[in-house]
């Protein structure tokens, strides 16, 4: 379990998060919602130590992430599994390098263990075939793929995941949320998801937590999602539904 308290960033003269308050469990998908700029991604960076909030608490299963010790930092640091935006592998390597780079970083198993575990990886998410392939010549939907086994080779107690959609078309996207979503109930993982996906809210929307300016304005879960009486929320949902309308 992940408890947020009171966080609160600063850049400049902005004040980008004002006092956020959360919780998020295990073996469930928790989404962070929310129109652009209001803090979604550096909430997300505050909580996996890429940003340095200027006051609050992220509690990892009991133990304080930003006031602990390094050691404790780097423990708590190995237990995390992060999905980027836009994927961000490497494009140097290929698929397979990209999956066991983690274990190359931060293990000392022989090379049998590491390929075997990143070709269980490759496996779990579908890409059994794909560990020689270079990411220029596999599709969009591929590299989330690959981003994700990359994700979970350490095995991660914490999956973040940013946008994990950007990019992909509608029936590419609710595959990956149900990747996602399987693995969270697989291996009870504390999944977070930044989404803007109106589908990924309905299908996957566990536990949704809304940012509105810097705010938490609500919070509930893909049942209670259209039925607040938050302004705010309703127009975001509308604004959603258009685009989604319209994509079609
Ligand atoms: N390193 C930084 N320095 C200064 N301002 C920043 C920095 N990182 C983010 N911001 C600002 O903080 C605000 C919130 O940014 P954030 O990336 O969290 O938005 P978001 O809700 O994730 O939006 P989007 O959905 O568009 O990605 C923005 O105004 C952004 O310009």
């Amino acid at each position: 379990m992940i408890d947020i308290k009171n966080i609160v960033k600063t850049f400049g003269d902005r004040q980008v998060l004002k006092g956020i308050d959360g919780c998020f469990e295990p073996g469930q998908t928790s989404l962070i919602i929310g129109g652009s700029g209001t803090g979604k991604s550096v909430l997300l960076k505050c909580m996996i130590g890429l940003v340095k909030p200027d006051a609050g608490e992220v509690i990892y299963d009991g133990r304080d992430f930003l006031s602990g010790d390094k050691e404790l930092q780097k423990a708590i640091r190995r237990e995390m599994g992060v999905l980027f935006q836009g994927s961000a592998l490497f494009d140097s390597k290929t698929v397979l390098d990209n999956v066991r780079f983690p274990l190359d970083m931060l293990t000392d198993q022989s090379e049998e263990e590491k390929l075997d575990r990143a070709n269980e990886c490759l496996k779990r998410v579908g890409l059994e075939n794909a560990g020689d392939r270079m990411p220029s010549e596999i599709s969009g939907g591929m590299k989330k793929r690959v981003g994700i086994a990359r994700a979970i080779v350490l095995n991660p107690k914490y999956l973040f995941c940013d946008e994990p959609n950007s990019g992909l078309d509608p029936l590419t996207s609710i595959k990956i949320d149900q990747l996602i979503k399987e693995i969270t109930d697989e291996y009870k993982v504390t999944t977070v998801i930044i989404t803007h996906d109106m589908n990924s809210m309905m299908e996957i929307g566990e536990k949704i937590m809304f940012l509105y300016e810097g705010n938490k304005l609500w919070e509930g879960d893909s049942e209670t999602l259209t039925h607040s009486n938050v302004d705010e929320l309703n127009e975001f949902i509308n604004a959603n539904k258009l685009i989604r309308e319209m994509e079609k």
